[in-house]
């Protein structure tokens, strides 16, 4: 077991992160990019900005300095937003050991490589990452409401040992030896939240908004298997399990900026409106880009791609994925008629 933990981010997710292994016991050092947060962090014990209502217990200590955050602790949870993951990488990398354990928490698709945030970790040198995914909305894990997760690298011995250092009487972790869909079950589903929050903002009804999950699922389930996924995954906690609480809680920050685009709102306006990070809108130009260049249809991605970037009325996306050539549903997965 770890004897010190380094957390790298102090977001939502970051901070949740602090409280739950602070809580198991562990000493935890958190990295604040910003030094007056970190103080302000550091002293008043809970993070007003991104997880008001969540206190810090003593054995956890806020800095800015990430060489002192990182300093002694075998293990790195990481973070950030995906934007930020490969400038922390390599931030981080002169300063870890060789046995340190990076683990990633973030969920999205570097930009303009369409990387998983796995393979930037190991382009800037961090070998072997973990990657920690499921639904698991940090506003309720602060609260020590019962969560699933899953945990995945290349190598079973370091998923088992983020396994048992994660896992706790409201925290449940499976491991899943399949990382890219693992990666990729988290990324994608954000940018199906994306389209039932428009459904919602709408008000296009219930089964408007199952039929986007399941047919988000569905193309999450088509580009995953072409870039090397087990489509069963996407059954499992870091597929539907995600989808599901993307797709239905209100914390979902995704499904609140589709909310808002539904409403007829500016996408800056929204964004701005937010103050968190919304990783299904990058995410969409990645997949989008990954979809075109794979020849993998993926028409919900394209709407969303087509409402955030080229500015499209939400209404006209209704018509155009209603009104689809007609197909068999599970084609894809190679089920049709004999
Ligand atoms: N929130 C959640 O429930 C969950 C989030 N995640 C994932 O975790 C990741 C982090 O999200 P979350 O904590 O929610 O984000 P938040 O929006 O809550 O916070 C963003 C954090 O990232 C920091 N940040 C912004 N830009 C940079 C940068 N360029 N370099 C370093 N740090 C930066 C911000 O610092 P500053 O205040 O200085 O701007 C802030 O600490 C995302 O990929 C998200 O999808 C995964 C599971 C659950
Ligand atoms: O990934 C998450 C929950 O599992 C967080 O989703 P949002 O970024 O949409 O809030």
């Amino acid at each position: 077991m770890p004897e010190k933990i380094a957390v790298v981010g102090a977001g939502s997710w970051g901070t949740a992160l602090a409280v739950l292994l602070a809580r198991k016991g562990f000493k935890v050092s958190l990295w604040a990019r910003r030094p007056e947060f970190a103080e302000m962090l550091q002293k008043n014990r809970e993070n007003s900005t991104y997880l008001p209502g969540v206190f810090l217990p003593e054995n956890i200590e806020v800095k800015n300095n990430m060489s002192q955050v990182v300093q002694g602790a075998n293990l790195v949870v990481l973070s950030v937003p995906s934007h930020a993951v490969r400038h922390t990488a390599r931030l981080l990398k002169p300063l870890l050991e060789e046995e340190t354990t990076v683990v990633n928490t973030a969920k999205g698709l570097e930009l303009d490589s369409g990387l998983r945030l796995s393979q930037v970790l190991e382009q800037e040198g961090i070998s072997t990452p973990a990657v920690l995914s499921g639904p698991s909305h940090a506003e309720e894990v602060g609260r020590g409401l019962p969560t699933s997760v899953v945990v995945t690298a290349k190598k079973k011995v370091v998923a088992e040992y983020v396994q048992e250092v994660f896992m706790g009487p409201s925290f449940r972790v499976y491991t899943n030896p399949d990382l890219i869909g693992v990666e990729l079950g988290g990324a994608l589903k954000n940018i199906i939240a994306l389209a039932t929050g428009m459904s919602d903002g709408l008000s296009l009804g219930d089964n408007a908004r199952a039929a986007l999950m399941t047919r988000g699922l569905a193309e999450i389930t088509r580009l995953g298997m072409a870039l090397g996924a087990n489509p069963l995954t996407f059954a499992g906690l870091a597929g539907l399990g995600d989808l599901i609480v993307t797709c239905c809680s209100m914390y979902s920050r995704n499904r609140r900026a589709g909310i808002e685009l539904g409403r007829g709102r500016p996408l800056e306006e929204v964004l701005a409106g937010m103050g968190m990070v919304v990783e299904g809108v990058p995410t969409t130009a990645a997949a989008r880009k990954l979809a075109q260049e794979l020849g993998i249809p993926m028409p919900i991605t394209e709407e969303v791609y087509q409402v955030l970037y080229k500015g499209k009325p939400v209404r006209e996306c209704v018509s155009a994925l209603m009104e689809r050539k007609r197909t068999v549903e599970t084609g894809f997965l190679g089920v049709t008629w004999s």
